[in-house]
C-alpha cells in the first residue's frame, strides 16, 4: 500500500481541465499537488492515434469558435505552439448530398429540405418552450417532422451536429439557437492536423509546472494508471483510494471525471453525495459522438476543399450520414471519416469492426458504385464503453435553467468539481474544459485563503490560552486542550501548521 504523505490538493484526471486546474494552482504557489489519472496517458478525450500513416484525432478534432471579437484561449495556445490546423468549410456540404443510387441532390431540393429542417427545428424549440420543464425532463418526445431521406439527413445534422452535437456550426449557419462558443469566439472552426496531435497542447501546458524531458513527463506528482475508486471526505480532508489498493490523503480534491463517469458507479463517495448533487448529475445528458476512420488503397471520391464534407441520405436517420475526406488535412492519406452519434454510436460500439466495415462499405458503394476498393483498415473508437469516459461530452437539456450546471459544479465539502460539463457557457468543448479548470482552481484558492485566514484568527484567539496553559493545573490544561481539539481541524494539528506546543496536544 502506498501511504503517501498528505497533499494540499489531489487532482483526479489529467484531461484538459485537470491540467489547466493544476497549472493555476502551481502558478499560485501550490506545488504540493498530486494528479491521479486512470489511464496510461494524459489528454482524456483529447487523443491521437496513428492510423494509415498519419495521426488522427479519436476525440476532439476541432478548435471551434475562432475569428470572433474575443479570442478563444485554446486557439491562442495552439497558435503559440504552432499547432498545424486546417480551416473547415462546411458551407458546401449541402451541395454534396448523395441519395442511395449515388446521385447528388440538385441544390434547389437541398435548399428546400434545409429550409424545412430549420423551420421544424424552430417549431420544436417553440414547442419545448411552451411545454413545462417537467414534461421535457420526463422525456416528452416531440413529433419528428422530417420524412424523406434528405430531410432526415439534414435534420440529423442540424440536431446532432449543431444543437446537441454543438460542432460544425457553419454547415447550415443555423439560426435556430445561438451557441455561446460562436457568439463569443467566432464561427470559424479549424481541424487539428498535426502529427504531434491536439494533445501536444497539454504537454506544453504541463511543461510549465511539471518536470519533463524530451516530451515525456517525469514528475512523480503525476501518477498514471491510478483509477480512483473511493473518495472518503470529512471536514478535515479527503482520503482517496485507488483500485490498486493505494491510499492518498489531501486537504482538498479536484475531480475532473466526465459527467458520464459521475453517473456510473466507478467512484464511490463516503459519505454519499447529497441529493441535490446526484439529481443534477442525472439531469445532464451524455452525448456519444464517434468518428470512424477508413483507410483505402486509393481515392475514389471527389476531392477539393469544396468536396471535403459530404452527406449520405438514407431512410434511417443518422445511418452513416456525415462524411469527410482527409485530403485537405493530409494529402495522399486516402482516409475517409464517417461520424455517427448516440444510438448509432452505441450500436456500432457493440458490434465487431468487421461488421461496421461491411456496413460502411455498403454505404460507400451506394454513393460511389460497386467497383470501389474495400478499405484496408478501420478504426472505431469506443467512447461509450470506455469506463473512464462513458460518452463523448455533456449536453444540457435545451430547456434547463442554470441551476443544473451550477449544482454540477458546486463543491461538496472539500471535493471540488471541474471538467467541460461544469462550464456554463462552453460545456462540451475543449475550451470549456480548459476554462472550467481555471475557474475551479480559482474557487479553490479562494477557499484555501479563507481557511488560512480563519485558522490564523483561531490561533490568534487561542494564543493567550496557550501561554496560560504553562501555569495551569493538570485539570485546567486538559480543558484548554479539549477546547482546541474541538475547534481546530485535525490536519492542522498533524501538519503542525499552528505551531501548538506538543505538550498540550
Ligand atoms: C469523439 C469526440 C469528439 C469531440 N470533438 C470536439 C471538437 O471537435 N472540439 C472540441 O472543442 N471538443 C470536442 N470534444 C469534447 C472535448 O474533447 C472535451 O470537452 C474535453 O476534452 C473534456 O476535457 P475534460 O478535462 O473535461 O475531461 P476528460 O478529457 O475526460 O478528462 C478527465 C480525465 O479523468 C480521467 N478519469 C476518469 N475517471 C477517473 C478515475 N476514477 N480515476 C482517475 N482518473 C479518472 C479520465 O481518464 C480522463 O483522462 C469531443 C469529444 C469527443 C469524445
Amino acid at each position: 500500500m502506498d501511504s503517501s504523505s498528505r497533499s494540499a490538493v489531489i487532482i483526479i484526471g489529467a484531461g484538459i481541465s485537470g491540467i489547466s486546474a493544476a497549472k493555476v494552482l502551481a502558478d499560485n504557489g501550490i506545488a504540493d499537488l498530486l494528479i491521479l489519472e486512470a489511464s496510461g496517458r494524459i489528454g482524456g478525450r483529447i487523443r491521437k492515434e496513428s492510423f494509415g500513416g498519419v495521426s488522427v484525432e479519436l476525440g476532439a478534432g476541432w478548435i471551434a469558435g475562432v475569428g470572433g471579437k474575443a479570442s478563444n484561449p485554446v486557439w491562442e495556445i495552439a497558435s503559440k505552439f504552432g499547432l498545424r490546423t486546417c480551416f473547415s468549410d462546411y458551407s458546401n456540404a449541402r451541395y454534396n448530398i448523395y441519395d442511395r443510387s449515388g446521385k447528388i441532390f440538385p441544390s434547389a431540393i437541398a435548399a428546400d429540405s434545409y429550409k424545412k429542417a430549420v423551420d421544424s427545428a424552430i417549431q420544436k424549440l417553440r414547442d419545448l418552450e411552451s411545454n413545462s420543464v417537467e414534461d421535457v425532463a420526463n422525456g416528452a418526445e416531440l413529433p419528428l417532422t422530417a420524412k424523406t431521406p434528405i430531410e432526415l439527413a439534414i435534420d440529423f445534422i442540424l440536431h446532432d451536429f449543431e444543437m446537441a452535437g454543438k460542432f460544425h456550426n457553419s454547415f447550415l449557419s443555423s439560426p435556430v439557437e445561438p451557441i455561446s462558443t460562436y457568439v463569443d469566439f467566432g464561427e470559424r472552426e479549424f481541424l487539428v492536423a498535426d502529427e504531434r496531435g491536439y494533445e501536444y497542447l497539454l504537454y506544453k501546458m504541463a511543461e510549465d509546472f511539471l518536470l519533463t524531458s524530451e516530451g515525456k513527463i517525469l514528475d512523480n506528482r503525476l501518477k498514471l494508471n491510478k483509477v480512483v475508486s473511493e473518495l472518503q471526505h470529512s471536514r478535515n480532508g479527503v482520503t482517496v483510494k485507488t483500485e490498486d489498493g493505494c491510499v492518498y490523503e489531501a486537504n482538498y480534491v479536484i475531480l475532473s471525471a466526465s459527467v458520464g463517469v459521475l453517473q456510473s458507479d466507478l467512484i464511490c463517495f463516503r459519505p454519499p453525495l447529497p441529493r441535490w448533487k446526484t439529481d443534477a448529475i442525472e439531469k445532464c445528458d451524455v452525448m456519444v459522438y464517434t468518428k470512424i476512420f477508413l483507410k483505402f488503397p486509393y481515392k475514389f471520391w471527389p476531392c477539393g476543399t469544396d468536396k471535403e464534407f459530404f452527406i449520405y441520405a438514407h431512410e434511417r436517420r443518422g445511418y452513416y450520414t456525415f462524411w469527410q475526406h482527409m485530403e485537405n488535412a493530409y494529402p495522399g492519406s486516402n482516409i475517409l471519416v464517417v461520424t455517427l452519434t448516440n444510438g448509432e454510436s452505441k450500436r456500432v460500439e457493440a458490434q465487431s469492426d468487421e461488421e461496421t466495415l461491411k456496413e460502411a462499405m455498403g454505404v460507400l458503394r451506394d454513393m460511389f458504385g460497386p467497383d470501389i476498393p474495400t478499405a484496408t483498415d478501420i478504426l472505431v473508437p469506443r467512447w461509450w464503453n470506455n469506463r473512464f469516459q462513458r460518452g463523448s461530452y455533456s449536453n444540457y437539456p435545451i430547456i434547463s435553467n442554470n441551476q443544473v450546471v451550477n449544482d454540477i459544479k458546486a463543491p461538496v465539502g472539500r471535493i471540488f468539481f471541474t471538467g467541460e460539463h461544469t462550464s456554463e457557457r462552453f460545456n462540451g468543448y475543449v475550451h470549456g474544459g480548459y476554462l472550467a479548470g481555471i475557474d475551479t482552481s480559482k474557487a479553490l484558492l479562494e477557499e484555501i485563503r479563507k481557511d488560512e485566514r480563519e485558522n490564523e484568527s483561531k490561533s490568534f484567539l487561542l494564543e493567550p490560552l496557550i501561554a496560560l496553559s504553562g501555569s495551569l493545573t493538570l485539570a485546567q490544561s486538559d480543558a484548554v486542550s479539549g477546547l482546541q481539539k474541538c475547534e481546530v481541524p485535525t490536519q492542522l494539528y498533524l501538519s503542525g501548521k499552528l505551531g501548538i506546543p506538543e505538550a498540550i496536544l
